[in-house]
């Protein structure tokens, strides 16, 4: 079940972006001396990454993870980092060692998955996650049609992954490539997280959502304030 005070509605998908901003700019304002953050791909927050390009944030104590990479080369317009650089990385002062993309030019998803876990604890400086002491700073999430969250889609036995910090996954919906995907321990571990949800095409999922129903996003449970900020469309407010 979503609360209320957990939902933070917008007009549209250009109003979403700014609130998401300002959310965003406080969050980071808000962060110590090294301020990690884990962004999310998909389409919704390219607006907010552009928004972000004009923005002054200390670039240089921030360091960018990502929820899920889909596998494919750095290039490929299909890749989150890639469509995160084009957005904002590539027109911010972020020291190259800052950025955390998951590779996609290993052996397999499985290989990437792992590496990426050795990243992240090293980074964290443990192997075991401390309630106490999140992970993350900020992390961004989006939810497709299909109610999926970073690379965690229905029925998927990455739901359930209590141990590991990141696996591979098969793709629930297009674009179907194999994908590496953060888990849900990993994805709470944050201080605090915030859903992009915009268009008509995601009523369904959010009705769900907010009902309490079984789709993966409603599962995430960060230590955290969550926030969702949503549109009306995806509210079902508008056609
Ligand atoms: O495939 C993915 O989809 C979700 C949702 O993306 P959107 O295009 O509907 O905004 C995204 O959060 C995830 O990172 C991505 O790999």
């Amino acid at each position: 079940m979503l609360d209320d005070h957990h939902i933070n509605q917008q007009t549209d998908a250009d109003a979403l972006a700014r609130a998401a901003e300002q959310w965003f700019i406080d969050t980071v304002r808000a962060g110590s001396d090294r301020i990690a953050v884990c962004l999310t791909g998909g389409s919704t927050p390219e607006r907010l990454y552009r928004l972000l390009q004009a923005v002054d944030l200390p670039w240089e104590r921030i360091h960018v993870f990502l929820s899920d990479e889909r596998f494919v080369p750095p290039d490929d317009p299909r890749n989150n980092m890639s469509m995160a650089r084009r957005a904002l990385l590539d027109h911010v002062a972020i020291p190259t060692n800052n950025v955390h993309a998951i590779s996609t030019e290993t052996s397999s998803p499985e290989e990437s998955a792992r590496l990426y876990e050795a990243e992240l604890k090293a980074f964290y400086g443990a192997d075991r996650l401390d309630p106490e002491r999140p992970l993350f700073d900020l992390v961004l999430n989006g939810m497709g049609d299909d109610g999926h969250t970073a690379s965690l889609f229905p029925g998927s036995p990455a739901l359930v992954e209590a141990e590991r910090w990141a696996v591979a996954a098969d793709a629930g919906m297009e674009p179907h490539v194999p994908r590496v995907t953060l888990t849900f321990p990993v994805l709470e571990s944050c201080r605090a997280s915030g859903f992009l949800v915009s268009g008509a095409s995601k009523a369904v999922a959010l009705d769900r959502v907010r009902k309490g129903e079984h789709v993966p996003a409603a599962r995430l449970k960060p230590v955290g304030r969550l926030t969702w900020f949503i549109d009306r469309a995806a509210a079902g407010e508008q056609r």
